[in-house]
């Protein structure tokens, strides 16, 4: 139900496939009845000239996008950017995306001591070759100390289909027929399964995927040359309902990883890449048990495919309407201090008694994938 005042208006820029799968009427519908209105933005037409929005979403590449919301940022002071595409650009290269895990490490080392038997997170061995030459460079492998089987992914993560070909490559011949930029990184055995980590501001919510099989001594022993694989987690996600969705994929079984753990290294993620909506992918080594490695890093992901999305992201966008409440009664300035000032708005609407409760999932999965605030 929506209060008396205006309305709290999110306009959206996304291309057509992810319009069609994020834009969906159920969410259209909850966010409504909470008093916000989703807006299509027009591509043909300049930004700041239409609104007015309290908040725009987008994920969009390019100069020319980058200005518009820059023009629309000064005319529209109040208004939130979600998010910044300074802020976006580093989960556009493989190495930059993952560099920021090490950074999380490196912080955590200083501020608290490893216990035994706890958890530890990472990110594999990896390195980045430009030239052609140095694919098979021995010295630049055993510099990294890496082995076979590796999988190559191309530098670039903008979303092209090209960006998500990856191949397993096991020997020289392969790899010497690898075009770079690419990252070449060590591939870890991890039970089959990968957990996607879908954070939305302050809620997270981790799921089981589908992934590569492990591989034994024994099998690497027997295998040659590449095998090309891409958005192997997608394969069986054009399945809707999400109960038949995990049944196809046997998933049932493996051991999800501890949420206390998890919700970390989603808070520091969220706090040390300034971003409210991405996910991450992890997989567990099972050399290990407790060593989870971080693979990969989206920007704005299929959210339509996590347990409950539309309450979280109505939660996510009732979060904004009232921040920008707050700022109205308190002033700007008593939040400089916020480094995420930027998305800060003024000049409320809306928004029911949301007081941060976990929102109530539909979906039987519940208990296993709850949403942790962070
Ligand atoms: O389309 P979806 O729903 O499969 O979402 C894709 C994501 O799937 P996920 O939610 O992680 O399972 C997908 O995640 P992965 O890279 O497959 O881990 C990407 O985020 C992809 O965006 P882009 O092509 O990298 O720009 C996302 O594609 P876009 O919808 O943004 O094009
Ligand atoms: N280091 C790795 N070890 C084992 N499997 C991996 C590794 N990196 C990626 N994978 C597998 O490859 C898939 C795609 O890799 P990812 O880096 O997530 O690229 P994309 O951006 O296309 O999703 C992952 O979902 C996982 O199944
Ligand atoms: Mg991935
Ligand atoms: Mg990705």
């Amino acid at each position: 139900m929506a209060e008396a005042g205006r309305r709290f208006g999110v306009g959206y820029a996304l291309m057509p496939k992810k319009q069609a799968s994020f834009i969906q009427l159920s969410l259209v519908d909850m966010l409504k009845e909470r008093g916000i209105d989703l807006v299509q933005i027009d591509m043909g037409r300049p930004l700041a000239d239409q609104g007015p929005f309290d908040c725009v979403i987008h994920k969009m590449y390019g100069e020319e996008w980058r200005k518009q919301l820059e023009e629309f940022r000064a005319g529209n002071p109040s208004a939130c950017i979600v998010d910044h595409p300074d802020d976006i650009r580093r989960l556009h290269n493989r190495i930059s995306m993952l560099q920021v895990v090490e950074e999380l490490k490196v912080e955590k080392d200083a501020e608290e001591e490893e216990k035994e038997g706890e958890e530890t997170f990472g990110i594999p061995k990896q390195m980045v070759v430009y030239e052609e030459e140095r694919l098979v460079d021995r010295s630049l492998w055993e510099e990294r100390s890496l082995k076979f089987p590796v999988i190559a992914k191309p530098l670039v993560a903008d979303g092209s289909a090209k960006s998500h070909k990856m191949s397993l490559v096991f020997d020289e011949v392969a790899l010497g027929k690898l075009k770079p930029p690419i990252v070449l990184q060590e591939f870890v055995n991890h039970g089959g399964v990968i957990f996607k980590v879908y954070v939305v501001g302050k809620r997270v919510v981790c799921v089981k995927r589908k992934s590569l099989p492990d591989y034994s001594d024994e099998k690497l022993g027997t295998l040659q040359g590449s095998m090309s694989f891409s958005q192997i987690s997608n394969l069986t996600a054009h399945v809707k309902d999400h109960e038949k969705y995990y049944k196809s994929m046997n998933l049932e079984e493996g051991e999800m990883p501890p949420q206390k753990f998890i919700a970390k290294i989603a808070r520091r993620l969220r706090k040390a890449m300034n971003l409210d909506l991405f996910n991450f992918d992890v997989i567990r080594d099972v050399r290990v048990g407790n060593r989870y490695l971080v693979i990969d890093i989206n920007y704005f992901p299929g959210y339509a495919k996590m347990p409950s999305y539309e309450s979280v992201l109505t939660d996510f966008f009732c979060d904004m309407a009232k921040e920008k409440e707050k700022n109205a009664i308190v002033g700007p300035e008593a939040l400089l201090s916020d480094k995420k000032i930027r998305k800060v708005v003024s000049n409320s609407c809306c928004s029911q008694g949301d007081d941060g409760a976990l929102p109530v999932s539909p979906l039987k999965r519940e208990e296993e994938n709850p949403v942790i605030p962070v």
